[in-house]
This record gives C-alpha cells, sequence and structure tokens, in this order.
C-alpha cells in the first residue's frame, strides 16, 4: 500500500530513471480504458468526468483508447486553467482529433444524463477538503445515477494519506488504481483493481530526487521546528564531533550542541563559531558523565553518538550506559556502534556503519549488493534498529523496507566522510521518521560529494561536504 505522498516519491524517482510522468499517464489511461471495456460493452455509452489535474489527465488519455464506445469527455473547468502541462497536452490531443469534448464552466452547466458508465477522474491524489463545486455536483450526480461507476485511481472524495472519505465523495462501483493500492481503498464497497504502469522497481528500491520531497512534507510534530541536535563526541579526535556538527547545521537543524571533554572542547569550539560546545572534565567519556549527558541529551531531538569518541573500555561502556538511559533517537556511529547489539534501550537507533564495523557488531557482509541488501535487512531485524551500512552503495534497513543509495564516489573514501554523514542523519532524523532520515542522509551525503568531486577531484576533503549538502537538500 502506498500513500499519495509516498506515490509522488516514486513518481519522481521514476522520472530520475527516465521514465517520466507523462509516460506513466499513457499507462494509466491504457488501463483506465481496459477497465472501462471490462465494464461496458463495445457501442454502450461512456461519459467521461474530467478534473483539471492529472487525474482527469488519466482520462482524457483513457478517450483515446475507447473509440468503440458512444463516448462524452466533459472537463470540470476550462481548458487555460488544466494545471499540469501532461494534462493539456492530453486535452488539446483530444481536440485536434476532433472527440467529443465539453467544457462545465459552473455546477449549473453540469448535465450527467443517462450513460451506461461513468468515469469519475475528478480527483486522485491531489485533493484536499470536501468536494467543492462544481465536482460536489457531479459527484451527486453520478451517486444518484443508474450508471456503473468507474473511479481513476481513487473515488474522488478518498484522501490518499489517510483513507478517509469525504461526506460528498463519489461511491464508485469499480476503481482502477495504479502501482499499487492505495488507503482507504479496502474499504470501499467496491472492485479494486491494481494497474501496472510501468514503474520500474528501482523506484522504490533506489533513494532519488523524489526522496527529497519528504522534506518539504509531513513532520506536522514538529511543525516550523527543524530540531535541536546534540553530538556527543570527542576526546583522542576533535575534528570528528566538529564535522559532524557543521554538518548537521548545513542540514537544517535550528541548534547544534556539542558535548565533549574539556581538555579538547576550546578546539572543537575554534573549529566554528556556529557550534555550542558544553565540556564534561576529563580528556575522554567516562561512565560518570552519562547521568550529566542523559539529562542534556533529554533536551534535545536527536543525539549523534560516537565521533572522535575513540575506542577506551571505559568509553565504550559510558555510550551503552547512555543508550540505557535515553529514549529519543540517536544516530550511532564510529567507537559507539559496538556496544549496540547488546545494549537494552528505548531509543530508537540509526547505526552507520561501513562494512568492516557492520562485521564487529556481529552482522554480514557480501560483494553483491542486493545480497548485501538482503543481510542487513536481516541483521537490522535481529538488532530492532535502522541499520545505515556504508558502501559505494550505501543500504539502509529497518528489518522490514530496505533502500539502497548509489549517489557518492570514490573520492569520499577520504577520513571524515562519515562524520558528515552521521550529522546529516542526526539532522533529517528531527525532521523524518529515522529510516527516512537515513536514506535521505545517505543519499545526500554521497550527493554532496558528487558536487565537490567535479572541483576537487580525489582531493577533495570532509570539510568540503556541508556547505554543498543544502543546496542537495533544497535546490
Ligand atoms: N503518482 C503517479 O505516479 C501518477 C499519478 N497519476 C494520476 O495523477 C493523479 C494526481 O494528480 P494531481 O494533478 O496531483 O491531482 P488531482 O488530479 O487529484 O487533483 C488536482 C486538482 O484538483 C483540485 N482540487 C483539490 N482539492 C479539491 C476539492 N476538494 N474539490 C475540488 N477540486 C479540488 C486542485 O485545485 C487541482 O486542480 C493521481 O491520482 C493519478 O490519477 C498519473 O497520471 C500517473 C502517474
Ligand atoms: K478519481
Amino acid at each position: 500500500m502506498l500513500t499519495g505522498s509516498e506515490m509522488a516519491v516514486v513518481d519522481e524517482n521514476a522520472a530520475a530513471l527516465g521514465v517520466p510522468r507523462r509516460q506513466l499517464m499513457e499507462s494509466s489511461g491504457n488501463a483506465v480504458a481496459r477497465a472501462v471495456r471490462a465494464h461496458a460493452d463495445p457501442g454502450s455509452s461512456v461519459t467521461v468526468v474530467a478534473g483539471r489535474g492529472n487525474n482527469g489527465g488519466d482520462a482524457l488519455v483513457a478517450a483515446r483508447f475507447l473509440d468503440d464506445h458512444d463516448l462524452r469527455i466533459c472537463l470540470l473547468g476550462r481548458p487555460e486553467t488544466i494545471t499540469t502541462d501532461i494534462s493539456r497536452a492530453n486535452w488539446d490531443a483530444l481536440q485536434s482529433a476532433d472527440y467529443p469534448t465539453e467544457q462545465v464552466r459552473d455546477s449549473a452547466g453540469f448535465e450527467l444524463g443517462d450513460p451506461d458508465l461513468a468515469v469519475d477522474a475528478m480527483l486522485g491524489t491531489g485533493i484536499s477538503g470536501a468536494l467543492r463545486e462544481p465536482a460536489a455536483t457531479a459527484a451527486a450526480a453520478m451517486n444518484d445515477a443508474e450508471a456503473t461507476v468507474l473511479s481513476v485511481d481513487v473515488p474522488s472524495g478518498l484522501n490518499c494519506e489517510t483513507g478517509a472519505l469525504v461526506d460528498n465523495a463519489v461511491e464508485a462501483d469499480h476503481v482502477v488504481t495504479f502501482h499499487d493500492t492505495k488507503p482507504g481503498l479496502d474499504e470501499l464497497a467496491a472492485s479494486v483493481t491494481v494497474a501496472d504502469i510501468g514503474i520500474p522497481e528501482a523506484a522504490q528500491r533506489f533513494v532519488e530526487r523524489g526522496d527529497l520531497q519528504r522534506l518539504s512534507r509531513d513532520p506536522a510534530s514538529h511543525k516550523g521546528d527543524n530540531g535541536e541536535v546534540l553530538v556527543v563526541g570527542g576526546g583522542p579526535y576533535t575534528g570528528a564531533p566538529a564535522l559532524a556538527g557543521q554538518a548537521a547545521l548545513r542540514a537544517g537543524a535550528d541548534l547544534v550542541r556539542v558535548a565533549a571533554p574539556d581538555a579538547v572542547a576550546r578546539e572543537i569550539q575554534g573549529y566554528s563559531e556556529n557550534l555550542i560546545v558544553r565540556a564534561y572534565d576529563g580528556d575522554r567519556l567516562a561512565p560518570t558523565h552519562v547521568d550529566w549527558l542523559a539529562d542534556l541529551a533529554a533536551d534535545h531531538d536527536t543525539l549523534v553518538l560516537g565521533p572522535g569518541l575513540g575506542g577506551a573500555e571505559t568509553t565504550v561502556d559510558a555510550v551503552g550506559a547512555l543508550l540505557e538511559r535515553f529514549a529519543g533517537t540517536a544516530v550511532v556511529d564510529a567507537d559507539g556502534l559496538q556496544v549496540v547489539p547488546e545494549v537494552e534501550t528505548d531509543a530508537e537507533l540509526v547505526c552507520t556503519p561501513h562494512q568492516g564495523e557492520l562485521v564487529k557488531m556481529g552482522g554480514e557482509t557480501s560483494d553483491d549488493w542486493r545480497e548485501r541488501a538482503d543481510l542487513v535487512e536481516a541483521f537490522a531485524a535481529d538488532v530492532g534498529h535502522t541499520l545505515l551500512v556504508k558502501g559505494a552503495y550505501d543500504i539502509v534497513s529497518d528489518g522490514e523496507r530496505t533502500r539502497v543509495s548509489r549517489t557518492g564516489n570514490a573520492g569520499m573514501t577520504v577520513g571524515g566522510t562519515g562524520d558528515v554523514l552521521a550529522g546529516v542523519t542526526g539532522a533529517l532524523s528531527c525532521v523524518l521518521e529515522p529510516h527516512h532520515a537515513a536514506a535521505v542522509g545517505a543519499y545526500a551525503n554521497g550527493a554532496a560529494g558528487d558536487t565537490v568531486v567535479e572541483e576537487y577531484g580525489s582531493g577533495l576533503v570532509a570539510t568540503d561536504l556541508p556547505e554543498a549538502i543544502p543546496s542537495v537538500l533544497w535546490g
């Protein structure tokens, strides 16, 4: 099942893979015509009621496949107000070929008549709110008529995010929906057909630019709030937490604090005035710091745990103890990773191992990315957390859903790029669910690398990446 917004992601990913929406619409229209023929004999009367969006466009395509029917095509609105170029092109094609089209200017101008079958192509995934005129009048007429009603994609009036029906929705007898079923279709009395419209499986498997749409939508729980990130890192190393922090800021976090040992706090602050550095005593993380850190972490949306902490036993113990106390979302990287398989935590973790670290955690890997994807999925299910396994193809899995990001290049094997990824993923976790944050994080980090490699070639360094992140994420 796919919601309308998930469908839009897949749709744009298909376009990124070379299958543009116009081509999909041609397939949708063809599928609609097949459904019409299944429910209306040749020679019977068919009235197409098309809205001004792409849902209408699907039916305008279908009309070209229905020359054996007694056809009437009503557009709800003026052709100049058709909302998309591809729908307008299909409207124009009907004009050129002299199909029987009509324009409905207002509700008084609509007369359904008595067709054998009515095609409801008024509204699909683009709906908001109850049906407005003239769609409302047209829906009522379809519901009152004897005609068989065939809805395109969903009955007009079904909210494709929630599955809820508005009060004045179309009551469909049949629905032909595209690519996958939609929320709410199961509960209808209608028969539902899912048509394959030629969206490649890769549009769902690979993270592509369509996934970036997630950033402009949805995060209802954080309205206007782009998040506060706490980086717990540093000690033996100082660059890593600074890189993670700067990357989190470039990925849209409002505030980034870095908690670090006071022996290195000034040095970390010295890298950037944008970071807020909070110091704890000593020169590396130890269990005595956990109470203070747990309280601090609770005031943040996400925790990025690991960059530059080092692998001292006391530090690793402290990481485990901190995760036991933490109940939010944490991105765990580097030396923090080894505690994850054993730790008891209420936190949702995004673990970002490279393949060597994955094996140390107890996971398996393979040179074949498809096999690796299956292995990562199984291991993610085992540990009960999201894994982002870095490689030429990054694999992201929460144990059920598995995505592959193919951005990035050989120049990114330089030190520090993983710290950038952890920071970006931490910031995105403030506004997206962990699985999507990891997928978009992997994509954006690699795409930033692909941007800067053009200038620096194999001389690119990790500090080049954060600056390239904003244009990747927000164009
Ligand atoms: N996603 C895909 O892969 C494909 C989808 N196809 C079809 O496209 C529609 C979605 O098209 P879209 O243009 O985004 O939206 P709609 O046509 O559903 O509606 C937009 C249109 O409706 C007006 N509007 C919004 N709310 C209301 C309302 N309550 N009352 C009246 N009018 C309303 C809005 O102003 C716009 O004018 C999808 O369902 C598929 O059918 C592709 O063809 C194939 C690929
Ligand atoms: K519809």
